[in-house]
């Protein structure tokens, strides 16, 4: 923040602020805003609407609640106290405004300080609306960016409070309403938050527009406000004198289309809300302060779109400023002269219609190309989006005991079940346990599983069906009735053979290998059969030596195929010996073949995790080998997920667990290999 306000281009944005302020005695502020707060402070009631008009105020003056009142009194009531003009109070709120927007904008898009002062601080269209033309639209600006950075920061109750709170500051907020509604249904980690926005929400309403609605007064202040008509204009004629508004049906396409999304994040909801705001701005003959709202969506457009972005918005800006300045100039000798000063240029009433008509044109053309541009580059270009057109399929394979479910059900745990779909390999055995097959066949042998059903399986998960499959349960050694597992935006395939068919290795978005240290596997499956799969010691020996030449056959040639093997193992082999119940410390290794995070990941498990990393990459730098030792707890894991891959995070569910140990880093590694992919889909 020190930084932005050390920045020259911040002091030419102030210079350039004041000078307009003590240049220019705006209109409104003068003859509207201005004259209502003097009348509240000069004659104190919880009802200024009341006082003012009982005095003989305009009814146009001060169409706002209590919050825009409550915003503007204090400078007022304190240039008063120094014997100043109100205006004076009344210009220095809205430089207030002014600051915190840029300050709040900047928490919620994280930019540069220099690109911030840019787009916002010198932006021609806050300078002009705000300081030439005096109109306060930056303060309902200012709370609704706060109410929108309490949305990214998960505080809901605070921030529908402090959204009520915008709306009393200004009725026009309301159009944010339904978009943060759609946005905490549709986002899986808050559905259940929209009744906490709700509550603040409601309490807002309660303190702060409520009292508004009880005055006659204030209400009938807002209803003579010519503004709200004029949404209402731009209207296609369907016959019999009946029309289509086309700002109301332009707003609730944008909203169908949030709808539409399924899976929603910020970045989205900030997008589509900033597109509303965009129509009903350019759609309307507004007033110059309306364009304010999108400032926060031109900022993020700019920030997120280089440099056509801020070409784009620089000439929408100028063109902004020089249509409404013609329009001023026109409506100043009646609409038939452009009027500078003494000088007057007559153009006559028809064209000079049309010259404005023409500008409106052109703002609303601009307007929209940039609402396409933001859509193209915030919205189809969104992981949230493309995870919904196509799945993320991982598929892990390994020997018997070798970490498949524990591993794939850590990764379920981190996504959450609304995300994931896991298919198990183990489901797709060709006979139950007691059938007498098994004397001359073990599970590895391919022929044992129908692996057709399973690629079968898996391509259709991959294109959004929902399939049947029969339950194998290892309590009872028997296949159950058929059930449906429908497709989700990502996919767990793993079992003995999951790398076995080319079909389903070209289809898997990552592939693992656990190539697990025989003894320790050993150790782990003796204590998993024995103790859950009803298997004595004896017999899990024996079939362990049956397996040998199946599993060197037919399961470790799969580790060929992955992107990713790992490989856990005891720090050390006596660890192991005796007592099948302990759970001695580990290593992990771990071999990756598409690398490309590997380096910031060794810092993070070492500086954050406080492990023991060893790095090797091979000359031609086709693989990496990593060597993990140490202890480290879950949430240490989950903060160096944070630090490293901000954006995957948000994928995860909102009570995401993280596993302590080597588990929490196979979670982490693989976490690093899935942003990976996707940073390679999206090039
Ligand atoms: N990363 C790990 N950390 C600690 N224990 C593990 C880990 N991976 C596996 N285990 C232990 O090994 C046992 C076997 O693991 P798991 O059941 O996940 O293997 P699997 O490959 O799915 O086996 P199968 O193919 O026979 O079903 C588990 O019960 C667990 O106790
Ligand atoms: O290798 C295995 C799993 O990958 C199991 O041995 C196979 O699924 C059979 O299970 P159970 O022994 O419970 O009948």
């Amino acid at each position: 923040m020190k930084q932005l306000f050390i920045d020259p281009f911040f002091a030419v944005g102030l210079a350039l602020r004041l000078l307009l302020l003590f240049a220019i005695a705006p209109t409104a502020a003068t003859i509207w805003y201005a004259p209502f707060i003097d009348s509240s402070l000069s004659s104190f009631s919880l009802d200024p609407w009341r006082v003012f008009l009982a005095n003989g105020g305009d009814a146009a003056a001060f169409p706002y609640g209590y919050v825009m009142w409550l915003a503007l009194l204090p400078l007022s009531a304190a240039a008063k106290l120094a014997g100043l003009p109100v205006i004076v109070g009344y210009k220095a709120t809205l430089l207030c405004a002014d600051v915190a927007v840029m300050l709040l904008l900047q928490r919620i898009i994280n930019c540069t300080s220099r690109l911030l002062l840019f787009a916002y601080w010198l932006s021609p269209l806050v300078l002009y609306a705000t300081y030439a033309q005096g109109f306060n639209d930056l303060i309902p600006v200012a709370i609704l960016t706060l109410a929108l950075l309490l949305i990214r920061r998960q505080q809901f109750a605070l921030s529908g409070f402090v959204m009520a709170a915008a709306i009393s500051a200004k009725m026009s907020m309301l159009i944010a309403v339904p978009f943060v509604f759609v946005y905490l249904a549709n986002n899986w980690a808050f559905s259940a938050d929209a009744w906490t926005y709700a509550k603040g929400l409601l309490l807002g309403v309660a303190v702060w527009c409520v009292p508004f609605l009880a005055s006659s007064a204030a209400m009938a202040m807002l209803f003579h406000n010519p503004e709200i008509a004029k949404v209402y204009e731009a209207a296609l004629p369907i016959g019999s004198g009946f029309s289509i508004y086309l700002v109301p049906l332009a707003y609730v396409l944008v909203l169908y289309a949030e709808w539409r999304f399924r899976r929603i994040n910020f970045d989205l909801f900030f997008a589509t809300l900033g597109i509303a705001f965009l129509m009903v701005v350019i759609f309307t003959r507004a007033a110059p302060g309306w364009y304010c709202w999108i400032m926060p969506l031109l900022v993020v457009h700019q920030a997120r779109g280089g440099v056509q972005a801020i070409v784009l918005s620089a000439i929408f800006s100028v063109a902004f400023v020089c249509g409404s300045l013609l329009i001023q100039l026109l409506s100043a000798s009646g609409g038939d002269a452009i009027q500078i000063g003494v000088w007057s240029i007559a153009v006559g009433e028809e064209l000079g219609r049309h010259l404005v008509s023409l500008l409106h044109t052109a703002m609303a053309a601009l307007g929209l190309i940039m609402a396409m541009q933001v859509w193209r580059q915030s919205v189809a270009a969104n992981d949230f989006l493309r995870l919904n057109r196509k799945p993320f399929i991982i598929g892990i394979a390994g020997d018997s005991g070798s970490g498949k479910d524990t591993l794939a059900l850590a990764l379920g745990d981190l996504f959450g079940r609304r995300t994931v779909t896991q298919l198990s390999g183990d489901d797709y055995h060709r006979w139950d346990r007691q059938k007498p097959i098994w004397q001359v066949m073990t599970h590895l042998n391919p022929a044992a599983n129908d692996l057709e059903a399973f690629a079968h399986d898996l391509l259709a998960l991959a294109d959004r069906r929902t399939i049947q499959s029969r339950h194998y349960d290892h309590a009872s050694g028997k296949r159950q009735r058929p059930t449906r597992i429908a497709a989700r935006d990502i996919i767990i395939a793993s079992g003995l053979h999951a790398l076995y068919l080319p079909i389903c290795r070209a289809r898997y978005d990552l592939s693992i290998y656990l190539d697990m240290d025989d003894e320790l596997r050993r150790h782990y499956k003796i204590r998993r059969d024995s103790g859950e799969r009803g298997h004595s010691v004896e017999h899990v020996l024996a079939s362990l030596e049956k397996r040998a030449k199946d599993v060197a056959r037919f399961v470790r040639p799969q580790g060929r195929h992955a992107d990713l093997v790992m490989s856990l193992q005891p720090i050390h082999p006596l660890m192991l010996a005796g007592d099948s119940s302990i759970s001695p410390r580990l290593k992990l290794s771990v071999l990756t073949r598409k690398s490309l995070h590997e380096m910031s990941l060794a810092r993070v498990l070492v500086g954050v995790c406080g492990l023991h990393v060893d790095l090797e990459i091979d000359d031609d730098a086709e693989a990496v080998m990593m060597t993990i030792e140490g202890e480290t707890g879950p949430e240490d894991v989950r903060l160096a997920a944070t630090m490293l891959f901000p954006k995957i995070i948000e994928f995860l569910d909102p009570k995401a667990a993280w596993r302590e140990g080597m588990l929490g880093v196979m979670q982490l590694v693989i976490l690093a290999n899935i942003n990976q992919s996707m940073i390679r889909r999206l090039i």
